[in-house]
């Protein structure tokens, strides 16, 4: 992240690509805290929820678009499901 990227009292969004283990997210919100600024919400287009990732970001909102469980199949969310579902399965074969 830049220096000066984050003003002081800002709200952010943090967005990323996978939620894993949560480590992640979770550094990115206390980089932004650090910053002075406050994560509102997370956004990421998978989740993998057998690592509990969530429970890292201690109730922080999590948004997500594919909800990937095991090593197959997967559960989809959000105005885009049947493009993000065919995405998600080519990924998944
Ligand atoms: O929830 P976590 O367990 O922290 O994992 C999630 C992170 O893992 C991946 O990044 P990775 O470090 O694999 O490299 P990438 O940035 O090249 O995708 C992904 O892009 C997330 O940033
Ligand atoms: N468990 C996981 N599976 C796929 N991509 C990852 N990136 C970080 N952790 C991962």
């Amino acid at each position: 992240m830049h220096v000066g990227a984050v003003r002081q009292g800002q709200r952010v969004l943090l967005v990323d690509d996978l939620i894993a283990t949560g480590g992640t997210l979770r550094a990115g919100v206390e980089l932004v805290q650090k910053a002075g600024g406050k994560v509102v919400e997370a956004a990421c287009i998978i989740e993998l929820p057998e690592l509990k990732g969530r429970e890292k970001l201690e109730g922080l909102p999590l948004f997500v678009l594919v909800e990937k469980e095991g090593l197959r199949g997967c559960s989809v969310f959000g105005s885009r499901s049947a493009q993000v579902s065919g995405w998600a399965k080519s990924v998944d074969s």
